[in-house]
Formats: structure tokens, C-alpha cells, sequence
């Protein structure tokens, strides 16, 4: 089987309207955007915060389309809430993604992160784990991996800007201190790159336990301006640090082919949030694709 029938790519709807500022891109409509996904050739989605809530409302728009659910983000709190509160989320997320056919549950852990806060600087303010936080994170995670296997499904852990789990080193004391068959890897080139970590060395070294993958790209001087600026998460993304592949410095040609060596069987999710008064989604959804196609054959694989 070659590589390009492995891989499935999909869009996420935060270029659309971003669920973490919803007021960018808050004209842009669910149909348009499942719509806009569809025509530029991807065949999944992620779920955003316009998109239908029962399962059966949201088949409707996307059969026709041809798109399949590929995952959908889920915040836990296990540092800072009580588990069960976790919990209960957390089941009610995965019944519905089991629902939609998903196979993956992207978990990010957003106790104690700053990712939402505007005035907050991301590089100076992230939190940093205690011992104790790392106990809860990572109990509390392999009992969401094992929840996850009720419905013969996966959780995949989303490093993220702004978290405890950000850095190489916080990545590796996370997949560390979990089983491997109870937490797994998502990887996200546009945080790891952002953060100044190597996205391929991180590949390589978890590839066996990375089941989800988004794709985005960085605006190398605007990395440089947050950095500088000691900017928050959210006002970063409104400059514009994201960007999709092909459009920014991140060169996907030796990504793509680690990926595909490795034998990676799953979703690739364009996932470049930036302001769609200044990026049209429709045209960079375009152009990633475009760019992928491209770039796919050159990892001679396929
Ligand atoms: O997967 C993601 C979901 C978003 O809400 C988040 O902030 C974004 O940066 C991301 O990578
Ligand atoms: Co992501």
C-alpha cells in the first residue's frame, strides 16, 4: 500500500472561526466551511465550535460532502479539578466522536495553561509542572486512555504552546511516566517548531506512539516579534505566527517522508489558525493542499 492511501488529510475549522477567539472569523458559517474543506480537496474535519453537536444533525452536512470526523480537541483539568469533573466531559466527548466514526480523542491538559489568557506572555509565563502535577497528569491520563479503549478508541496527547507540556523535555517526561498503551502522541509541527523544539527528532523518537498529526507552518518573523514583544499565545496567532505548510519556514518535503517511512496510517490535519479578514481560509486551505500534493510524491514513497 503506498503512503498517499495511508494518510488521509483533513482541514480544521479554526481557519474559518477560531474556537479560541471566536470573534475571529465569527461572519464565516459552518456550511461555508465544511463546504470550502470539501472543494479544496480534503476528505476530514475536526469539530469547531459552530459545527452541529448530535451526531446525527452534523452526518447530514458532512456525508454529502464527503467528510469524516478525524478527531476533535478535549481540554482536561486533571491538575487543578477533581477527576471526575474530567470524567464526565470527557465520556461525553468520547461517546459522541465513537458516534461520528472518529478513531482518536486529541487531549490537551489546560490546568494551569495560559493559551487563553491575551495579555500573558507565552514564552515567559508558561507553566511549569510540579511533581505533583505530572502524578495527577499522567494517573489521570492513562485512566482517559483506558476510557478511550471502552470504545476501542485512542487518546492522543496535544502538546501545546502556553502548557506544562510544551518543551522536548516535558514531552518526553510525559510519554516517560504513561504507558504506551494507554497514551499516545499527537503531533503538531506549528507548536513544536514554535517552541524551538525538533519536530523530527520528536518524530522519530515517538513515532510508534504519534497517532494524529497537524499540520501548520510558522511566520519566522512573527515568531520573532512574539518572542521579542513577549507576546501572549492569542496575540501571537492575530499577528499571524500560522500560517499553513508550504507558506512559512518549516520545510515539510523531510517531515513528510519521516512520516511516511515510519508507516504512519491516519490523519494529517491542516490546522493553521490566523485571521481570515487577512487569510482567506478557502484560498490556504487551497494552497496547503496544493503544497501536500507536491510534496508527497517527493518523499518517493509513493
Ligand atoms: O489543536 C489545536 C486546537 C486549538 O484550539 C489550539 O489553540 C491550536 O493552536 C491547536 O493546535
Ligand atoms: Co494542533
Amino acid at each position: 500500500m503506498s503512503a498517499e492511501t495511508k494518510i488521509k488529510f483533513g482541514c480544521a475549522p479554526i481557519a474559518w472561526t477560531n474556537d479560541d477567539m471566536p470573534e475571529l472569523g465569527r461572519e464565516n458559517t459552518f456550511e461555508q466551511c465544511i463546504s470550502e474543506m470539501a472543494l479544496a480537496g480534503y476528505t476530514g474535519t475536526e469539530i469547531g465550535n459552530k459545527y452541529p453537536r448530535d451526531p446525527k444533525t452534523l452526518k447530514s452536512y458532512l456525508e454529502p460532502r464527503n467528510l469524516q470526523v478525524a478527531s476533535a480537541w478535549f481540554s482536561s483539568f486533571l491538575t487543578t479539578k477533581p477527576f471526575e469533573e474530567t470524567k464526565k466531559a470527557f465520556i461525553e466527548h468520547r461517546d459522541f466522536l465513537y458516534a461520528m466514526g472518529a478513531k482518536v480523542i486529541v487531549v490537551s491538559e489546560q490546568g494551569h495553561s495560559i493559551q487563553g489568557q491575551m495579555e500573558t506572555p507565552v514564552f515567559e509565563a508558561k507553566p511549569v509542572f510540579t511533581d505533583a502535577d505530572w502524578d495527577k497528569l499522567t494517573k489521570g491520563l492513562e485512566e482517559l486512555g483506558e476510557l478511550a479503549h471502552e470504545k476501542d478508541m485512542e487518546i492522543v496527547y496535544h502538546h501545546h504552546m502556553g502548557t506544562g507540556v510544551q518543551t522536548t523535555a516535558e514531552i518526553e517526561r510525559l510519554m516517560e511516566n504513561t504507558s504506551p498503551e494507554k497514551v499516545s502522541l499527537l503531533f503538531d509541527t506549528g507548536h513544536l517548531v514554535f517552541s524551538g523544539e525538533n519536530p523530527i527528532e520528536i518524530y522519530q523518537k515517538y513515532q510508534s506512539r504519534i497517532k494524529h498529526i497537524h499540520f501548520k507552518d510558522i511566520r519566522e518573523t512573527v515568531a520573532k516579534e512574539v518572542k521579542e514583544n513577549q507576546d501572549s499565545f492569542l496575540v501571537g496567532v492575530k499577528k499571524g505566527v500560522f500560517t499553513v505548510p508550504g507558506d512559512g519556514m518549516i520545510d515539510f518535503v523531510p517531515i513528510m517522508k519521516t512520516i511516511a517511512e515510519s508507516g504512519y496510517e491516519g490523519w494529517i490535519v491542516v490546522e493553521a489558525e490566523q485571521d481570515p479578514a487577512k487569510a482567506n481560509p478557502f484560498e490556504y486551505a487551497l494552497k496547503a493542499k496544493k503544497y501536500l500534493n507536491e510534496v508527497l510524491p517527493r518523499t518517493q514513497l509513493v
